[in-house]
C-alpha cells in the first residue's frame, strides 16, 4: 500500500512518481501489516488491546481525514458516529425489543454490519442535509450540535440500556472460529483497516477523488468545472460516517459491550486531535495520529503519576500542551513531516514524468458555426447594495472571435465575468448562451453547456499534482463515481481523462511539469495551468480573467499563439486584461468598461484613440 498523500497527490499519485521510488513505499504498508498480525500471537493482551485500539481510531480517523483534509469540511461529530455503528450491533444482537420483522438479522453480529452501515448512511444523510449547507464556524458548530443529540441519545434510550448500555453482545465467528479475544479481533480489524487504506487511496486517485479535492478550492472553482458541490460534500460526509460506522462496529465486536461515554463530543474532539497530529492531508496520517494519541495517553497514565504524584489529573494538561507543540513543531502533522522530509530529498522538477497508458481522446462536443453568437447580454445590470457595479450592459460574443473587456480596476469586469460564469447573478437584463436564456443556471450547468474559465485570482490546489488540478476541468467528461472509482474499475476512464489533461497542459507549454506540485508554480506558469483546466471542458466559450497577468514577455507570446488558435478552431474567447500591448496586438474587437458601464465597443485601433478611453485611462478630459 502507498504511503501517498490524498491532498499531496503531485509526486506520489501521479503516474510519474513511480520513477521517484514510490512503488518501492507501496509495498512496505502491506508487508507491515502481514508482520503484525503474525506477530499478535505472540504479544502480552495488554499490547494486543493497544494495537485493536489504535486499529478502531485510525479507521474513524480516516474518515475524518477525507472529510476534513481532503474535502476541507471541520466536523466534531465523528465519535457519534462510532456509536451508531456499534449500538446498531449491540442492540441487533442482545437488544430485548427488536421487532419482529427484524428478527432474521437480530442476534447475528455479522449481520449487524450491513445493518449499522444503513443507518449510518440513513442518519449521516439526514444530518448532512440540514449541516452540510452551513458554511464557515457555522459546520463545526452543527456537528458539535448533533453529536450531543446523539450522545444523549444513546445514554437515554432505555431500548439501548440508557447509561449501562448493552452487554454480552455475541463474539463474531468464522465458521469455528470464535473472535472472541483480542488477539483474534486484531485480524478483521487491521485487514479491515488495509482495506479501508487501499480503497481510500483508489478513490483518491481517480475522478470522484479530484471532485472531492476540488471542494477544498473554493465552491465557485469546483462549480465552474462541473463538480456538484452539495452532493459531493455529501457523499464525503457520508463516506466519512460509513468509515466511523464501521469502527463501531468492530468496536463493539471487540468490547462485547457498549455503553455511551466512547462516543462523547470529547471523544469526537479526541478524533478530530488523532487527524491533525498524524497529518489531516494524509491517509497514513490516520494510524499515525491514531498510534502517537492512544499510545501517548496510555504512556502519560502511566508515567505521569510516578512524577507528580497521585494527587491531580495532570494527564489531559500534559497532554494538551504536548499537542500544542507538536502543532508548532509540524503544522501538516507527523506525516506531513515525515512526507516534507521525504520530498527534499527529491527533486520532482528534475523527475521525468512517466508516460501514461495509451488512450484513446475523449469525445469532442459539435462547436457552433464560426460567426454565431454564442454569447448575448443585453440590459445587464448588478447592484450590491447601493453600488452599481455593471449598468445596463450589452455584449455579443461570437463563436471564432476574440473579445476583450478592459477597464480601470473597479470598472466591473470580474462582476460581469462572474455574471456570465452564473457564478453571480443579474439584479436585472438578461444573458443567452447558444440562444438560451440562461437565468437562474448554476455554474456546473453552464460549464456543461459549453463555457470553461478561469479566475482573476488562481484558484488551483497548491498541493496537487498540476496534471489532477488540470483533471479536474474534465469532470463533466467522465462518469465514474465513488465505487466504480474505490474498485478501480474506472481505469480505461481515468487513462482518457489523464491522456487529455496532458494533452491539455501540453497545449499550454506545460507538458514537462505535470508531475510538479501546482504551488511550487510561478504565477504565470499556475495561471497557464487554469487555462489547460478550462480547456480540458472541451469549451466552445472560454472566459479568461487576466490571463496575462505574471506571464514573461515570452510567455505571452506564447500565450497569444495559444488564442489565435483557438479562434481558428471556432472557439469564442472573452477575456479581462490589463495589458494593453498583448490585448491590441491580439482580440477582434474590445469593448471599455468605467464605473460599471460599457462606455464604447469596436476595433482595436477605433478603442485606442476613442476620447472617452483616453480619458478614463488618462484622465484627460476631451
Ligand atoms: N460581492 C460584492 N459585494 C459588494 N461589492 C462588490 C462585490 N463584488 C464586486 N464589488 C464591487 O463592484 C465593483 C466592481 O468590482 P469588479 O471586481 O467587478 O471590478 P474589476 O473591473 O474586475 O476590477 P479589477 O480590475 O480591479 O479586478 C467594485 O467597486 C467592487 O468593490
Amino acid at each position: 500500500m502507498s504511503t501517498a498523500l490524498p491532498m499531496n497527490s503531485s509526486a506520489e499519485t501521479s503516474k510519474s512518481a513511480r520513477s521517484l521510488g514510490v512503488t518501492g513505499r507501496r509495498t512496505v504498508g502491506p508487508v507491515l501489516l502481514l508482520a503484525l498480525l503474525l506477530a499478535v500471537p505472540w504479544l502480552p493482551t495488554f499490547w494486543v488491546n493497544l494495537l485493536n485500539n489504535i486499529g478502531l481510531a485510525a479507521m474513524a480517523t480516516l474518515g475524518l481525514v477525507l472529510l476534513t483534509g481532503v474535502a476541507g469540511m471541520t466536523s466534531f461529530g465523528q465519535a457519534a458516529f462510532i456509536g451508531l455503528g456499534a449500538y446498531t450491533c449491540a442492540w441487533l444482537t442482545v437488544g430485548t425489543d427488536v421487532p419482529g420483522w427484524l428478527a432474521p438479522i437480530a442476534g447475528s453480529p455479522w449481520l449487524a454490519l450491513p445493518a449499522g452501515l444503513l443507518v449510518t448512511l440513513a442518519v449521516a444523510a439526514g444530518l448532512g442535509a440540514v449541516t452540510l449547507r452551513l458554511s464557515g464556524h457555522y459546520l463545526p458548530l452543527g456537528t458539535i450540535c448533533w453529536a450531543l443529540a446523539l450522545f444523549y441519545l444513546f445514554g437515554t434510550l432505555e431500548s439501548l440500556g440508557a447509561h449501562s448500555g448493552l452487554t454480552n453482545l455475541p463474539a463474531l465467528q468464522i465458521g469455528a472460529w470464535s473472535l472472541d479475544q483480542p488477539a483474534d479481533m486484531a485480524w478483521p480489524i487491521w485487514l479491515l483497516l488495509g482495506l479501508a487504506l487501499v480503497l481510500s487511496r483508489h478513490l483518491l486517485d481517480s475522478r470522484s477523488g479530484r471532485a472531492l479535492r476540488a471542494l477544498n478550492g473554493g465552491q465557485a472553482m469546483a462549480e465552474s468545472m462541473g463538480v456538484p458541490v452539495f452532493r459531493t460534500k455529501m457523499a464525503a460526509f457520508i463516506l466519512s460516517a460509513l468509515l466511523a460506522g464501521v469502527s463501531g462496529w468492530l468496536y463493539a465486536c471487540n468490547q462485547r459491550f457498549v455503553s455511551p461515554a466512547p462516543f462523547s463530543v470529547t471523544a469526537g474532539i479526541d478524533v478530530m486531535f488523532m487527524a491533525l497530529i498524524g497529518g489531516v492531508g494524509h491517509l497514513w496520517g490516520a494510524v499515525a495520529g491514531a498510534v502517537v494519541v492512544t499510545l501517548g495517553r496510555n504512556g502519560l497514565q502511566d508515567w505521569l503519576p510516578s512524577l507528580l504524584g497521585q494527587s491531580g489529573n495532570y494527564e489531559s494538561v500534559v497532554f494538551g500542551l504536548l499537542i500544542i507543540a507538536l502543532m508548532h513543531r509540524a503544522p501538516n502533522g507527523l506525516w506531513g513531516a515525515i512526507h516534507r522530509r521525504w520530498s527534499r530529498r527529491v527533486d520532482p522538477r528534475r523527475a521525468q514524468p512517466a508516460a501514461l497508458p495509451a488512450a484513446a481522446p475523449l469525445p469532442r462536443r459539435v462547436q457552433p458555426t464560426r460567426g454565431q453568437p454564442v454569447l448575448e447580454v443585453r440590459g445587464l445590470t448588478r447592484r450590491f447594495g447601493g453600488l452599481v457595479a455593471n449598468k445596463d450592459i450589452d455584449l455579443t460574443l461570437h463563436a471564432g472571435e476574440i473579445l476583450a473587456v478592459i477597464g480601470p480596476n473597479g470598472a466591473g469586469k470580474s462582476t460581469l465575468f462572474n455574471q456570465l460564469s452564473c457564478v453571480d447573478h443579474p439584479t436585472s437584463g438578461e444573458v443567452k448562451f447558444l440562444g438560451q436564456s440562461v437565468l437562474g443556471w448554476q455554474p456546473r450547468r453552464m460549464a456543461a453547456a459549453g463555457l470553461s474559465r478561469t479566475f482573476q485570482h488562481v484558484k488551483l490546489l497548491p498541493s496537487m499534482s498540476v496534471l489532477d488540478n488540470v483533471a479536474i476541468g474534465a469532470h463533466l467528461r467522465g462518469r465514474a463515481g465513488l465505487l466504480r472509482s474505490a474498485l478501480r474499475l474506472d481505469r480505461a476512464e481515468e487513462a482518457r481523462l489523464l491522456g487529455e489533461a496532458q494533452r491539455q497542459l501540453e497545449r499550454v507549454g506545460l507538458g514537462a511539469l505535470s508531475h510538479v506540485e501546482a504551488g511550487s508554480l510561478a504565477l504565470g506558469q499556475q495561471r497557464l495551468v487554469e487555462i489547460a483546466r478550462a480547456l480540458c471542458a472541451d469549451p466552445s466559450v472560454l472566459l479568461l480573467d487576466e490571463p496575462a497577468a505574471g506571464l514573461r514577455l515570452q510567455e505571452k507570446q506564447a500565450l497569444a499563439e495559444l488564442l489565435r488558435k483557438l479562434r481558428a478552431e471556432g472557439i469564442a474567447v472573452l477575456l479581462v486584461e490589463h495589458d494593453m500591448d498583448f490585448v491590441m496586438n491580439l482580440v477582434d474587437r474590445v469593448a471599455v468598461m468605467v464605473f460599471g458601464e460599457k462606455i464604447t465597443e469596436g476595433l482595436p485601433a477605433e478603442v485606442q484613440s476613442h476620447p472617452k478611453v483616453l480619458e478614463a485611462y488618462l484622465g484627460v478630459d476631451l
